[in-house]
């Protein structure tokens, strides 16, 4: 045992003696190209390619480091079997309220990516001397190692690092809670000089609980999935990265259920934009300039927000007596400025435009815009034209699907636990009532401890909702025909007066009743 010790004692004195010969006598210039010498000896034999990310990279902080650590924190946590000791680091981020895991200092992992075998290593050790930087340094070096087979490394190195990057970005945002910002300060900037106040987005509604259209929904979902990942179309097909949705639809169908649902399918943050606190398009515009990409903007009940047949005055010559305001008569607030083409002094539609549309909507990306209106007829015909909101999606009153979505939201119950006589006369009147799923959503609510009681009320909203619109049907056709009876008549009596007069008169009717009840 004692020879074993003066073993070991000698060649450490020597290991010792040599280093410090080598460091003494060696030039750094030599010394360090004999390391580089030695290490490219080494890696000549050596089957591995190993490949260091470190945490900073001169004064800026590593992107793909970052995106290592989330990624390995996901693949620590699903197989702690392949890490080279049992221990794991826990935190918790900023505006976060998920715990992810991460690999401790020095340690190991094995992951595989399309069969092939890799291993990252945590590296840690202590900064030498604090070199000069704006900002301070952390105390330690941080850095991981990539080791690939050099036979693996052409077909997968590439990919990989593109899986991790993507990998990375959705766990962030599934970590991260969204946050709703607003700007009812009206245009004043708080401390830090932002003009936009932030609350932590908690709305619970996804699509699971949105009641609508399976086939629509399925629909929306895919557009908004391909745009999350739509980078490279976008830049390919060198358009900015955005996308607008108009959500339209008599009040209580959903559209601000469903811009929550798209925020928590997306994990985007919501910008909801109150018109009427902006004064100006400048205003209007610095507002765009600081919202963050990853986002949606979102402009409720446009139609009542800002004056839209202010552009047809200058641009189109439209009467400008026609107020688009649902309670008459145009906010002076919103008069188009004398200069609508430079529209500084007051926020005007082509201010609008230019903010969903023109040049200053590319200043960030991946932002979605939304707008809401109960009254797509009231719009301009601008802001409807085809490329300016890329979706126009119309949410309708409940049908029978979003009904089954409904029941199952606020009972638990599937169609299998309704008896099939219930369902059938559900499924007969629930269009016909033309009933809003925020007025199905009260019924149930109301009931949601007795779920017989719940069906029966339901089922009698329905019904009295369907009788009341068949009759109101019935008596605006008795209407209809008898003023097309008595329009025949005078045209009769007086040929010459236009003889499509009444049925004219008809379909306006008609159309203007259809529009009445949405
Ligand atoms: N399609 C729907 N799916 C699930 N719940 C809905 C749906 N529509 C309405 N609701 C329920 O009704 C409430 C009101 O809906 P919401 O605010 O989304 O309607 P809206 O279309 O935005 O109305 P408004 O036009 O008045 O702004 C919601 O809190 C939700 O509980
Ligand atoms: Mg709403």
């Amino acid at each position: 045992m004692k020879e074993l010790w003066t073993t070991v004692a000698s060649v450490m004195g020597v290991w010792a003696f040599s280093q410090t010969l080598f460091i003494a006598v060696f030039p750094p210039e030599l010394r360090f190209a004999f390391i580089k010498l030695f290490q490219r000896l080494f890696n000549g034999f050596s089957s591995y390619c190993y490949y260091d990310i470190t945490e900073i990279e001169g004064v800026n902080t590593n992107e793909l480091y970052n995106a290592v650590q989330l990624y390995l924190s996901s693949s620590a946590a699903s197989s702690c079997s392949a890490i080279s000791s049992n221990r794991l680091s826990l935190t918790r981020g900023l505006n976060s309220s998920a715990i992810t895991f991460g690999l401790a200092h020095n340690d190991r992992l094995t992951d595989v990516f399309n069969g092939v075998s890799v291993v990252w290593e945590h590296i840690v050790t202590p900064r030498q001397s604090q070199t000069f930087s704006w900002r301070p340094l952390p105390e330690e070096k941080r850095g991981f190692t990539l080791r690939v087979n050099k036979r693996d490394k052409p077909y997968i190195l590439e990919s990989y690092l593109d899986f991790i990057n993507g990998k990375a970005n959705e766990i962030r945002r599934k970590n991260e809670d969204r946050l709703l910002y607003t700007n009812s300060r009206g245009g004043s900037l708080d401390s830090r000089g932002q003009p936009w106040e932030s609350v932590p987005f908690k709305h619970p509604s996804t699509f699971d609980t949105l009641a609508m259209d399976p086939v629509k929904k399925a629909e929306i979902m895919s557009d908004l999935r391909d745009f999350a990942d739509g980078q490279a179309f976008y830049t390919r097909t060198g358009r900015a990265w955005k996308r607008g949705y108009l959500l339209y639809g008599p009040p209580g169908t959903g559209k601000s259920s469903m811009i929550a649902a798209m925020a928590n399918f997306l994990g985007y943050d919501i910008y909801d934009l109150e018109l009427t606190e902006v004064q100006t398009n400048l205003e209007l515009r610095k507002l765009l300039m600081k919202t963050s990409s990853k986002s949606i903007i979102v402009i409720e009940d446009i139609d009542c927000s800002i004056n839209l047949t202010n552009r047809k005055d200058t641009n189109v010559g439209v009467d400008r007596s026609s107020s688009t305001f649902a309670d008459g008569g145009p906010d002076t607030r919103y008069a188009p400025a004398d200069n609508e083409t430079g529209g500084n002094n007051s926020i005007t539609l082509s201010g609008l435009l230019n903010f969903t549309d023109g040049l200053w909507s590319c200043c960030g990306s991946e932002r979605i815009f939304v707008f809401t209106t109960n009254h797509i007829e009231k719009l301009d015909p601008a802001l409807l034209r085809s490329g300016r909101m890329d979706m126009h999606v119309f949410m309708s009153y409940c049908s029978f699907p979003s009904l089954k979505i409904l029941l199952k939201n606020y009972l638990g119950c599937t169609p299998d636990d309704v008896e099939t006589e219930v369902l059938q006369r559900l499924e007969e009147v629930t269009d016909a009532a033309e009933m809003t799923p925020a007025d199905i959503s009260e019924v149930l609510i109301k009931n949601r401890r007795d779920n017989k009681k719940a069906l029966r009320e339901l089922l009698e909203a329905l019904r009295v909702r369907a009788e009341k619109n068949r009759s109101g049907l019935r008596r605006f056709e008795a209407d209809v025909e008898e003023m097309a009876e008595e329009e025949e008549k005078r045209t009769l009596e007086s040929p010459k007066e236009g003889g499509d007069a009444a049925g004219g008169g008809c379909c306006v009717e008609k159309e203007r009743w259809k529009g009445v009840r949405g």
